[in-house]
């Protein structure tokens, strides 16, 4: 039996659910679901694909097409094994892999998911329309009602934003969605952005043969993190081939009317710089310029600001969850705010008392204090928690312990010459971690002991009996606790 609801029934039957969710991206499917698992019953309206952003033009898609690119790097640090893996990429097989991991761009597979869970799946737009009320657009033009008895959830994610400069979007640029799906390789890349998308596709489109220069308007990359984790990637970035240039502004794009052919990216002093292509990386806007905010009092086209349980500020009964809360921008963590939100909102359904204090379990207290981040570049990038100026911005009186990850036995065996950087930024008052963060190749599976030990707020004395096993690069953990000690 399929949940996907008939719009002429709908428009027949008073459609009436205790949860409407708006958005059935990752979080939206997992409000959906807790919604469901505290016996609420609940639809999701979709007006694209169920999984959104993430399965299908960010997150899979895109490490996808890294895994190759990092597991060939380490194999080339492996003596005995790096004559074998000289060669290029098998660009085909690697767009077949990622096809394969964006589902081919069908939602068949999540949509099988919800229905076995007993959500109902609206197609089509979803917009607010008064207190409790969500006006549906189906594809075919139909319109009708759906009224949420107890909550409504807006899990409308972001989208990437084009600067407004001459020529830009006339350009036809790639964004996120072009630089994670396309099937052609361009001969010459311009990357815009210094974030994560900029570094991790550079990393990977010079890989699959690209020639790409990275336009940095600020003075590094990554720069939320800790300094030294853009610092290692641009090296490696550069060694790999592509340019990186920080210090650079785009003043103007120039393309051919119709988007095609070569790109000019003309830059602050003048600089011409042509390309294949043109990537800009450079942040996301939320998905809620068309969402009837306007009739609920809120304004069209902002992100949605939040309380702990992910509640609307000023509403008793709206929600946002994810990307469009600006809370954290990753899958991970707007999972984490959908179990939050889903048990507040079943608590709230059926009068039961809540426990809102900092680490309660309808609290998303980790948004501010633990949020774990991988950069899947090569060397991998993994944070959690506050970088050091972060802390001392926070008024926390802080010490930084730093490593060179190269003088683990655990790193030396997982690849020669390995280069790579680990800081722990210990809050001195209490004794406890407030920040990690590791640079280096296969960091990326370290992130979690760091994040157990920052949002367990574990006390410095009793991770010295967290023994990480020899030889594992995890002995940096060790060798940090040693160095703070002195
Ligand atoms: C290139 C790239 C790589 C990334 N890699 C990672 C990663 O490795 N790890 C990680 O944790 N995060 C990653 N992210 C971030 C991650 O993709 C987002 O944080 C995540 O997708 C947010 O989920 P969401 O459900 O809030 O929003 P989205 O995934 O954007 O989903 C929102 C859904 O709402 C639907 N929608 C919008 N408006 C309406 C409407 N009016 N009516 C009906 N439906 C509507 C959309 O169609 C969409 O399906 C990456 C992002 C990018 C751009
Ligand atoms: N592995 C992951 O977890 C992962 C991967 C990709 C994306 N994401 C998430 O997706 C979100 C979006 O990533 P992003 O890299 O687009 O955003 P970002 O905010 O991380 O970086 C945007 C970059 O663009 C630059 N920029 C902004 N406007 C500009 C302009 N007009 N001209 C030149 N440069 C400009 C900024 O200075 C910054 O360097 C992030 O919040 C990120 O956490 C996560």
């Amino acid at each position: 039996m399929t949940n996907a609801v008939d719009t002429a029934d709908v428009a027949d039957a008073a459609a009436e659910y205790d949860v409407v969710v708006v958005g059935a991206g990752p979080v939206g499917e997992n409000v959906a679901d807790r919604a469901r698992a505290a016996g609420l019953t609940t639809a999701v309206v979709e007006n694209e694909l169920i999984g959104g952003e993430c399965s299908y033009w960010a997150c899979m898609p895109s490490k996808a097409l890294l895994r190759p690119v990092t597991a060939r790097a380490d194999a080339r640090r492996v003596p005995g094994l790096r004559q074998s893996v000289r060669g290029p990429l098998d660009v085909a097989e690697v767009f077949a892999h990622r096809d394969y991991y964006a589902s081919n761009w069908k939602d068949d597979g999540q949509v099988s998911w919800l229905e076995s869970i007993g959500v109902d799946i609206h197609r089509g737009r979803g917009r607010l329309a008064g207190p409790g009320t969500v006006a549906v657009e189906a594809p075919s033009g139909e319109r009708y009602t759906l009224t949420a008895r107890h909550a409504v959830a807006v899990c409308t994610g972001s989208r990437a934003v084009v600067p407004d400069l001459p020529g830009a979007a006339g350009a036809n640029p790639w964004t996120s969605r072009e630089a994670t799906s396309s099937g052609k390789v361009p001969g010459r890349l311009v990357v815009v952005g210094g974030g994560v998308v900029a570094v991790e596709m550079a990393t990977a489109w010079q890989a699959l043969g690209s020639r790409v220069t990275v336009l940095v308007r600020g003075k590094g990359l990554l720069a939320k993190m800790e300094p030294f984790a853009g610092e290692l990637i641009a090296e490696a970035l550069t060694e790999a081939g592509a340019t990186v240039r920080t210090g650079t502004s785009v003043a103007a794009v120039e393309r051919r009317e119709g988007g095609s052919g070569p790109v000019t990216v003309v830059l602050d002093g003048g600089e011409r710089i042509e390309a294949d292509e043109i990537l800009f990386a450079t942040g996301r806007a939320p998905r809620t310029d068309d969402i009837g905010l306007d009739t609920v009092g809120l304004k069209p086209g902002s992100w949605l600001k939040v309380d702990e349980t992910c509640r609307v500020e000023g509403n008793d009964w709206l929600y946002a969850v994810g990307d469009v809360n600006h809370r954290a921008l990753m899958t991970h963590e707007g999972k984490y705010q959908a179990r939050v939100a889903g048990a507040a909102i079943a608590a709230r359904a059926k009068g039961e008392p809540l426990d809102t204090a900092r680490w309660g379990a309808h609290s998303a207290t980790a948004d501010h204090a633990a949020v774990p981040q991988v950069v899947f570049t090569d060397p991998e990038a993994a944070a959690v928690g506050l970088t050091l100026a972060q802390a001392e911005a926070a008024g926390h009186r802080v010490r930084a312990v730093d490593y060179d990850m190269a003088s683990v036995s655990g790193s030396g065996l997982y690849a020669d010459g390995y280069r790579g950087r680990a800081r722990m930024v210990v809050d001195l008052d209490r004794e406890t971690v407030l920040g990690a963060t590791f640079v280096g190749p296969g960091v990326a599976e370290l992130l979690h002991s760091a994040t157990v030990a920052v949002a367990g707020e574990v006390p410095i004395p009793r991770l010295w009996h967290a023994v990480p096993a020899y030889p594992t690069i995890s002995e940096v953990w060790l060798r940090l606790l040693e160095t703070y000690r002195g």
